[in-house]
């Protein structure tokens, strides 16, 4: 038994072998008065698993995002703890020691990430093809045409069609760009996405389009994901398992369905109290492939 599984009720454990540990992790933003954004967290993500990562505004979702593949920026400084990635291979990789080459190398490839607003990233005067490539020359020894292919794959996957290659951002919508950026995310075949709040800015019907996708393609790929937004209900819907925040803390962890059935934390059943549509039948499952309008 690990000191984490003597610690935290059993869900803390994914069911699946592990991909990335993060042990009691701390999050200072040093500024004036210092912020403890994140405060000894840990949670264990399982291969192929996707882990919802919910709670208020401000309760340190991002800076726990961005801590665990070191994309904070100053003022945050990582106080303490540690993040281990268990490589496929059976290495372990020590994410907080890496040295910056190794962990540009490791980003995209091994752990890649979707943030909210990511399509607004996209260059606007380079096509799509154009900077699905440039990640390709950076991280992997393909030839052109084994670039392109990959490119034309990886939209086809989110439901681009790969014609769209020859786009430039502006030409395309909203939901289009964000698929994008997913495609962008995937292109290496990175063992975790991290994504945060991937779909916010887009309507509820293309969000649950694209939120289908990712079930769909965890399904066939075998990625794992930590899905991060304050949307409880959605994440009810997608995730294995989902880690509830409060001030930087995690207070409950568990699979979602023992979530909704009994919530063990007061802040978590205040949560669930606070989306009317938990409170009645649920719809069908998104990983059903049902949509709760038409059923
Ligand atoms: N640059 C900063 N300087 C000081 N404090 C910060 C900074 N960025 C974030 N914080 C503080 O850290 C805490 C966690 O913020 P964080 O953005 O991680 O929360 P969040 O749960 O992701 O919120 P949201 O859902 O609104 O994105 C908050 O109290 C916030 O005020």
């Amino acid at each position: 038994m690990t000191a984490l599984t003597d610690r935290v009720p059993h869900a803390a454990v994914p069911a699946r072998r592990p991909v990335l540990t993060v042990t009691d992790l701390t999050v200072v933003y040093d500024v004036e008065e210092p912020v403890t954004a994140v405060k000894d967290a840990s949670l264990q993500l399982g291969r192929g698993e996707i882990l919802g990562l919910a709670g208020e505004s401000g309760c340190g979702k991002t800076t726990l995002a961005y801590a665990i593949n070191r994309l904070h920026q100053p003022p945050a400084r990582i106080a303490s703890g540690s993040v281990v990635f268990h490589d496929r291979d059976g290495g372990d990789v020590d994410l907080l020691g890496l040295d910056d080459e190794p962990l540009r190398r490791f980003r995209w490839s091994q752990l890649s990430m979707v943030f909210q607003g990511a399509m607004n990233s996209l260059n606007p005067v380079r096509t799509i093809g154009a900077q699905l490539d440039d990640t390709l020359r950076a991280h992997a020894r393909m030839s052109r045409a084994q670039r392109r292919e990959r490119s034309a794959e990886v939209l086809t996957r989110v439901g681009v069609d790969p014609g769209r290659l020859r786009s430039y951002p502006h030409e395309l919508s909203g939901g289009m760009r964000q698929r994008v950026m997913i495609a962008m995310a995937m292109l290496l075949e990175p063992q975790i996405m991290i994504m945060d709040e991937p779909t916010t800015a887009l309507d509820v019907v293309v969000q649950r389009e694209i939120l289908r996708e990712i079930v769909r393609l965890r399904d066939e790929l075998d990625f794992a994901v930590v899905f991060i937004t304050h949307d409880l209900p959605l994440l009810l819907e997608i995730s294995d398992r989902i880690a509830v925040m409060l001030a930087g803390e995690i207070v409950e962890l568990e699979t979602a369905a023992q979530l909704h059935r009994s919530p063990a934390h007061p802040y978590t059943r205040r949560l669930l109290g606070s989306f009317p549509s938990l409170s009645g039948e649920r719809g069908a499952f998104i990983r059903d492939g049902v949509d709760p309008e038409e059923s």
